[in-house]
C-alpha cells in the first residue's frame, strides 16, 4: 500500500511548538523509523520509548508523539526544537486514532470479541458465517488474517500501525466485513481504539495473564474496556450472560446505551435447548427470541456451540437475518487447532489437538470430549514460559480432574527452564507421567491408546513452532500425532 504524506494536523495531532510538518510514515519502534516519520514514543512495560527518540531523530523522524514523562526523559534531545513534539495524556489512544487516520480505510462492518477463551474461535465463526452469506470477510487474531485476504500477524491484537495497515490493505482487496480479537493486552494498550465497531462480543472470564495484569480486577477492567470505551454508544453488545462476570459486562454495555443480545446455555436471547451428540458433532435446538432453529454443528464440544452463538449474535447485530445466519451453521468448520481431529489409530482411538492453555480451557476441552469417549481419556499438557506462572498447577489440576491419564510435557519454554515449568504443572498433577520432549510425549500418549480411548494434545493448537530461548523450532502437534500413529500402526513401510 502506498503511504503518501499527510500534515501532522490532519492526523488529529497538535505539536506544542505549533509546527505542522508533512508526515510520510508512522513507527512505534525506533528501528522502523524512516525519513519523514512520526515516531510514537510510548511508555512500555520494560522501558519508555522516549529513550529511543534520539535514535529515531537520527533516522529522520520529523515528529514525536509521547507523554509528559517521555517529553521530560528526552528533554535534552528535543531541546533544539527542530522536531514537532506532540505531548498527550493518553498517548496510546492518540496513536490508535492517528494510525486509523493515516491508513484511512477500514471495513465498514467490524466486530471485536474479547474473553479469556474462545476469541479466535468466535472471530473465525463470524467470518465463516459472513462468507457463507456472501460477504467479503476476514478474521484477525492469533491465527493471523484469514478469509478473503490472508496475512500473518505476530500478535492476537496487533499494535495500531500494524492493525490499521492490515485493515486498509484488506479494504483494498475488497473486504467489507472484519471480525477481530480483542486481547486484554491489546485493550489495555489501546491497540484497537481507532477501530469503528458495529458490535462487540464477550465469551467468558477466567484466569490467564496474571503476569501482566496486577489482579483479576485489573484483568477484568482491561477486558471491560471493549464495552466501556471502544464500542460506540448504541452499537450492539453480544454477551455470554451465564459466564462469570457476564452480567457485569452487560451492565457496562447497557450503561452506555448499547443494546445487549444475551447468549447462554439455558437462558438469554439466544440459548440452547436440547442437544444430541454424535461422533463428529452435535445437533442443537437453538432458541432465539422465542423461535427454535434445530441445526447440526459439525463441531465437538458445548463450548464450540456457545462460541457459535456469540458469533451468530454478532452477525445478527450487524444486520444479517437470523434465519439466514442459523442456516449457515451446518457448514461451519472447526478452527485449526481447536478440538481438531488430527489422527485416528487403527483401533479407532482418536487424537485431538486443542489450544487449551488456561485452567478453564483444559477443563472445558476435556469435559467436552468426555461424551464422545467410551474408554479412557488421556491428556498431554504443558504451560508456556514467560507467561502467567500461577496458572501452571491449576492447569495440572484441571487435567487431573478430567482425564484418566495425564502426561506433562513442554509447551513453549521461551526464556525459562522447561523443567521448572513442568515441575509447577506437576504440582497440580502429581500422578502424571513427565516426558519433557513433546514429540516423545505425543508418541507415548498415542501408544497408550486402546480401542474406545481418546487423546487430547493441549496447549499449542495451530502453532507450527516451539519457542525455546530465542529459537523457534519447527513443531506441529497435528503432524506429530499423525507421525506417531503411522509409526505405531506400522503404516511406514
Ligand atoms: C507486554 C506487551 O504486550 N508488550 C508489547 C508492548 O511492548 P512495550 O510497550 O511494553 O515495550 P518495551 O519493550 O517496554 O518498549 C517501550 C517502547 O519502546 C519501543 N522501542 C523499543 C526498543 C527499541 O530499540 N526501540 C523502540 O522504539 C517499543 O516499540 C515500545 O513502544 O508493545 C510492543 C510494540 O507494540 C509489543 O511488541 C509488545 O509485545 C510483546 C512482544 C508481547 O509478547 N506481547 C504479548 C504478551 C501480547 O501482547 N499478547 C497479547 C495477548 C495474547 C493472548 O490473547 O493470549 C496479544 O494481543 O498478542
Ligand atoms: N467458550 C469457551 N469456553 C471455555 N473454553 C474455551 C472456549 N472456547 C475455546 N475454549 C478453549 O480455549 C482454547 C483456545 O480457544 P481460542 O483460540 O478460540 O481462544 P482465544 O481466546 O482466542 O485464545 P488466545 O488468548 O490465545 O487468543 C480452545 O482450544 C479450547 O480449549
Ligand atoms: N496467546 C497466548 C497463547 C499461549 C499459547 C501457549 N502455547 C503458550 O505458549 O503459552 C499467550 O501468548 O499467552
Ligand atoms: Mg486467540
Amino acid at each position: 500500500m502506498r503511504e503518501t504524506s499527510k500534515k501532522l494536523s490532519s492526523l488529529g495531532l497538535t505539536a506544542r511548538s505549533g509546527r505542522n510538518p508533512d508526515i510520510t510514515g508512522l513507527a512505534v519502534d525506533s528501528r522502523d523509523v524512516r525519513d519523514g516519520c512520526l515516531f510514537a514514543a510510548m511508555p512500555g512495560v520494560i522501558t519508555h520509548g522516549a529513550r529511543f527518540i534520539e535514535a529515531a531523530l537520527n533516522q529522520g523522524a520529523v515528529a514525536v508523539l509521547t507523554d509528559a514523562e517521555g517529553a521530560s526523559l528526552a528533554a535534552d534531545v528535543l531541546a533544539s526544537g527542530e522536531c514537532a513534539v506532540v505531548v498527550s495524556q493518553a498517548p496510546r489512544e492518540a496513536l490508535a486514532r492517528t494510525a486509523s487516520l493515516w491508513f484511512g480505510a477500514q471495513p465498514g462492518t467490524m466486530v471485536a470479541v474479547t474473553g479469556t477463551n474462545g476469541k479466535t474461535s468466535v472471530a473465525s465463526f463470524v467470518r465463516q458465517i459472513w462468507t457463507l452469506l456472501g460477504h467479503q470477510a476476514i478474521n484477525l487474531g492469533t491465527t493471523g488474517v484469514e478469509g478473503a485476504w490472508t496475512a500473518p500477524l505476530a500478535h492476537t491484537t496487533p499494535e495500531p500501525i500494524t492493525l490499521h495497515r492490515a485493515l486498509a490493505v484488506a479494504v483494498a482487496h475488497g473486504v467489507t466485513h472484519a471480525a477481530m480479537e480483542a486481547s486484554s493486552h491489546g485493550l489495555d494498550q489501546r491497540r484497537l481504539d481507532g477501530v469503528t465497531l458495529k458490535a462487540a462480543g464477550f465469551t467468558n472470564f477466567t484466569q490467564d495473564h496474571l503476569d501482566y495484569h496486577s489482579s483479576f480486577e485489573d484483568y477484568f477492567d482491561a477486558k471491560a474496556g471493549l464495552f466501556a470505551r471502544v464500542l460506540p454508544e448504541d452499537a450492539h453488545a453480544v454477551i455470554h450472560i451465564e459466564e462469570e462476570r457476564g452480567t457485569d459486562m452487560a451492565a457496562i454495555a447497557t450503561a452506555r446505551h448499547c443494546p445487549v443480545i444475551s447468549v447462554g446455555r439455558q437462558i438469554g436471547d439466544l440459548h440452547m435447548g436440547q442437544v444430541q451428540v454424535d461422533p463428529t458433532g452435535q445437533t442443537v435446538a437453538f432458541r432465539y427470541l422465542g423461535e427454535t432453529f434445530v441445526r447440526r454443528l459439525p463441531l465437538i464440544g458445548d463450548f464450540q456451540a456457545e462460541n457459535v452463538m456469540v458469533a451468530a449474535g454478532l452477525a445478527i447485530a450487524c444486520g444479517d437475518a437470523p434465519a439466514a445466519v442459523f442456516d449457515t451453521f451446518e457448514s461451519l468448520t472447526t478452527v485449526r487447532g481447536r478440538m481438531q481431529l488430527a489422527a485416528t489409530r487403527e483401533n479407532g482411538a482418536a487424537v485431538f489437538v486443542d489450544y487449551a492453555h488456561t485452567p478453564d480451557a483444559v477443563a472445558t476441552a476435556l469435559q467436552a470430549l468426555r461424551p464422545h469417549v467410551l474408554g479412557r481419556l488421556i491428556a498431554i499438557i504443558g504451560a508456556g514460559g514467560d507467561r502467567d506462572a500461577t496458572k501452571r498447577p491449576l492447569m495440572g489440576q484441571a487435567a487431573t480432574d478430567h482425564a484418566d491419564l495425564v502426561i506433562v510435557t513442554d509447551d513453549n519454554p521461551r526464556s525459562e527452564d522447561p523443567a521448572t515449568i513442568r515441575a509447577a504443572v506437576l504440582l497440580g498433577a502429581p500422578d502424571a507421567l513427565e516426558v519433557g520432549d513433546r514429540a516423545e510425549a505425543i508418541l507415548r500418549g498415542v501408544d497408550a491408546l486402546g480401542p474406545g480411548d481418546a487423546l487430547l494434545i493441549a496447549g499449542k493448537g495451530h502453532e507450527t513452532g516451539q519457542i525455546v530461548g530465542d529459537d523457534i523450532l519447527p513443531f506441529d502437534d497435528a503432524e506429530q500425532a499423525s507421525v506417531a500413529v503411522s509409526a505405531l500402526d506400522g503404516r511406514f513401510a
